[in-house]
């Protein structure tokens, strides 16, 4: 394959500008450069609204596209050939015009628990401070700990670790992900089992955006794509899509292969907790969109949508 085309003599990523996005494009740069070591690799940093915006909770803002429109125009009008993202954080549905050339293979994907002073949720005092925005985090903290009280916690990974220690909250949730990524793996006190935290759709994965006229580029990124992350990634997003997930929804999905069987969990919740459906479903992973489906509207029938007619529906 690698000799069936040439190589651009250029090829630039456009990245958010915070540790963790730049790591992320750090990380694929590097892996571009071994692969095509005639290419010149460069990074384009931006500052998108996302990160500008930190006093506003990112359900109340507009939610994930925010963070990755200023990437987009970039590889609109050619700045840019590709943008790095964190699949957490891509729309569900694509924008017209653009496409995922390639999903990377998964990093940890479970919610992790950080406190300077408990080992694991179960040992928080009643009222004790967790600092978490994500409303996926939220409604399984107060099912499971209804004594707690969660508050809200934005900014980049360093910002939340740095209110930690300041001592706002008891402890914070964070993606391990991130925190693995960045070399702070000591700050993770514990790991959550899906069980416990659910992890958000594409948790963990990397997805590389490009315009969709742009098949060269397809191709040259095929060797990162991990053809099991994203049959996992495909059957959570699928199952989102259906829901409408977006920042707004108290919703998790997370699927893994184990002997060649796929199995999706997925919930949805209201905010406090107090009404929740889960379910499961296994099959190949190559149906893992079908999987995905099928899983919404078995959410729907055991209640999903009654849950989230109650939300509050985000700005048009
Ligand atoms: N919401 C921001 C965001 N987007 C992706 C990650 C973590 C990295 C990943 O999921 O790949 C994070 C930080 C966090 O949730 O703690």
């Amino acid at each position: 394959m690698s000799n069936s085309f040439t190589p651009p003599s250029k090829i630039t990523i456009a990245s958010r500008e915070s540790l963790l996005a730049m790591w992320q494009a750090n990380y694929i740069r590097d892996r571009l450069r071994e692969l095509y070591p005639q290419s010149e690799i460069n990074i384009l940093g931006m500052t998108t609204q996302g990160d500008q915006i930190l006093d506003i909770s990112l359900s109340k803002i507009g939610g994930k596209g925010l963070f990755i429109k200023e990437l987009e125009q970039a590889l609109e009008d050619g700045r840019a050939d590709i943008a790095v993202h964190s699949m957490k954080d891509v729309p569900m549905n694509m924008p017209p015009g653009f496409m995922l050339a390639a999903i990377t293979e998964r990093e940890d994907p479970r919610d992790a628990f950080v406190s300077n002073k408990y080992t694991h949720p179960d040992e928080l005092p009643a009222g004790s401070i967790v600092g978490t925005s994500s409303l996926r985090r939220e409604s399984q903290l107060r099912a499971r700990y209804p004594h707690l009280q969660v508050q809200p916690l934005r900014g980049n990974v360093q910002t939340r670790l740095r209110k930690l220690d300041e001592g706002q909250f008891a402890a914070i949730i964070l993606a391990a992900a991130g925190l693995k990524r960045l070399e702070l793996t000591y700050r993770i006190t514990s790991l959550l089992e899906p069980e416990i935290s659910l992890p958000a759709v594409g948790q963990g994965a990397l997805g590389i955006e490009c315009r969709d006229d742009r098949a060269d580029l397809a191709l040259l990124m095929q060797p990162l794509h991990h053809a099991e992350t994203a049959y996992c990634v495909e059957a959570e997003r699928a199952m989102s899509r259906v829901l409408g997930g977006s920042c707004q929804v108290p919703l998790g999905g997370f699927a893994e292969i184990t002997d060649d069987v796929l199995t999706l969990r997925g919930f949805v919740a209201n905010p406090d907790g107090t009404n929740m459906v889960n379910d499961e479903l296994s099959g190949k992973p190559e149906d893992g969109m079908t999987l995905g489906q099928r899983l919404a509207e078995s959410l729907r029938k055991q209640g999903a949508d009654e849950i989230l007619a109650t939300l509050v529906q985000p700005h048009d």
